[in-house]
């Protein structure tokens, strides 16, 4: 089975994609942000002067906060993560973003690719992942159920 969606109650994508997709028992996560579903960010303070402060460590959280959201909804959790990639936009963040990490995974988590990025879709971000979990299908929520509060954009089963 196989099926994408759009989860109405979280930050919409920005673009023409879903959070998530699932394809036999691999769930396939797009690009996450700490962005909150209203379109401000965790980890983002702007004083009264316009000065900007962006945390990367709130940042990741919220990120790995956001990616569990999206996992729950097909039935799945952090640990059934296989393999995520991470993109900064600067190395100089690497040990705050580590250090959360770590609070979270460890070396039995999911295969893991850090890089540095020239920009993320947002200039408040530091942060986005990716990434592919294992879910088996005795644990998966169906994408077409209702009851599951969620808006199936595509269903792409192939009856043969
Ligand atoms: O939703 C966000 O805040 C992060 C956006 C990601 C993308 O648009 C993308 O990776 O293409």
């Amino acid at each position: 089975m196989s099926g994408a969606q759009v989860i109405e109650k979280l930050a919409k994508p920005r673009g023409k994609f879903p959070h998530v997709k699932v394809v036999g028992d691999f769930v396939y996560v797009s690009g996450t942000s700490s962005r909150r579903p209203d379109n401000t960010f965790v980890g983002v303070e702007v004083d009264e002067m316009g000065t900007t402060a962006l945390d990367i460590r709130a940042q990741t959280r919220a990120v790995i906060e956001n990616i569990a959201a999206i996992l729950a909804e097909v039935g799945g959790e952090l640990r059934d993560l296989v393999q995520v990639t991470s993109y900064l936009v600067s190395m100089n963040d690497f040990g705050g973003y580590n250090e959360v990490y770590a609070e979270l995974f460890d070396e039995n988590g999911p295969t893991r690719t850090t890089v540095a990025v020239h920009q993320l879709p947002h200039p408040h971000l530091l942060i986005e992942i990716s990434g592919v979990a294992y879910v088996p299908a005795s644990r998966r929520l169906s994408i077409e159920n209702p009851a599951a509060r969620r808006l199936s954009i595509e269903n792409t089963e192939n009856p043969s």
